[in-house]
């Protein structure tokens, strides 16, 4: 809207198109599989599901289909989400000792009676492909990261894609979760590449919300409430990263569609850049994890290869 009453002086939004991104991701890490697979290592990993709950079975099938399309090897565990929290904690310890598995990803949430702060740090540091592990935490907090986690990663990615630079800039992050508001606002302020910015993080007890993105250069949305972020919070010009998925009920074949925290058509006019929701974060995080098992096969083989 802005835009048109300005007399069309912006240029029009670049849409990110993170399946595109993904993709090359995905081809970059074709050379380094090959690699390895000369030198005779094959890179596995497991995934974990101990839940009913369909978008995790739609996560995690896609993560396997992922695997198989970049040729790492995929071993899929289920277990009955009403089983003692024992039977997840024996399988990560198999598939901690198992030397063809070298990444492994247990399906957050976990059901209650499972302590998930026990699932994290009973995964082997050197194959958790999430970077959740406390060590790991620990690690990239101080600038030493060894897995960087997904989503945070996938964003950075999306961002260089996009030629955004963070240098200097004012970033707000919305969502102040261990998986991506957390490693996200650490990552915005190390020194160096995809850093160096001024970070702000908010979450549901800040005052005035709109006060924060509406200054902001880059606003990441990661709250997980559907289309809070719109046009009227945007300063004009602002980069804008739509981090949430969300299924909303709908008239649709499936009973609900798939939409992020950024109302993406208010957003459009006011952003110069901005990420959708469902085809930007969410591919990139899947990539990524390819990414960190491919690192972690590298560094347990102690086999050298170049990462994209
Ligand atoms: N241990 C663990 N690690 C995770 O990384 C993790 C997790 N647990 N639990 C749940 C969240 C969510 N998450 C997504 C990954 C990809 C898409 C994704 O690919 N979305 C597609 C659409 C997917 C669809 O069609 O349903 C898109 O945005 O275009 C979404 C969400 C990973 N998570």
């Amino acid at each position: 809207m802005l835009k048109e009453a300005e007399g069309g002086r912006r240029s029009m939004t670049h849409v990110v198109d993170g399946n595109a991104v993904a993709e090359d991701v995905r081809d970059g890490l074709s050379d380094a599989i090959g690699t390895l697979k000369s030198e005779g290592v094959e890179p596995g990993l497991a995934t974990v599901l101990m839940s009913d709950d369909d978008a995790s079975a739609t996560y995690v099938s896609m993560k396997q289909r992922d695997c198989e399309e970049v040729g790492i090897e995929g071993i899929h565990v289920e277990i009955d989400p009403d089983a003692p929290a024992e039977e997840l904690y024996e399988t990560i310890d198999d598939l901690n000792a198992d030397p063809d598995v070298h990444g492994i990803l247990v399906q957050l949430p976990v059901p209650d009676h499972v302590d998930d702060r026990e699932v994290l740090r009973r995964i082997d540091p050197a194959k958790d492909v999430d970077g959740f592990h406390p060590e790991n935490v620990g690690r990239l907090v101080a600038g030493n990261a060894r897995f960087k986690p997904c989503t945070p990663h996938g964003v950075q990615k999306l961002l260089a894609s996009a030629d955004v630079e963070t240098d200097g800039q004012d970033v707000v992050v919305v969502g102040r979760s261990d998986i991506v508001g957390k490693p996200l606002a650490n990552l915005f302020v190390q020194r160096g590449e995809g850093g160096n910015a001024t970070v702000t993080v908010c979450h549901s007890h800040t005052e005035d919300l709109e006060a924060h993105t509406s200054r902001a250069d880059v606003v990441v949305a990661a709250a997980g409430v559907p289309e809070f972020i719109d046009g009227s919070m945007l300063k004009e010009g602002a980069t804008v990263v739509d981090v949430g998925t969300n299924r909303v009920d709908a008239d649709t074949e499936k009973g609900y569609r798939l939409t992020g925290d950024v109302d993406f058509e208010s957003a459009k006019e006011v952003a110069d850049v901005i990420t959708p929701s469902p085809g930007g974060v969410g591919p990139m995080t899947r990539a990524m994890l390819l990414y960190n098992t491919v690192k972690a096969a590298s560094d347990l083989a102690d086999v050298n290869v170049e990462l994209p």
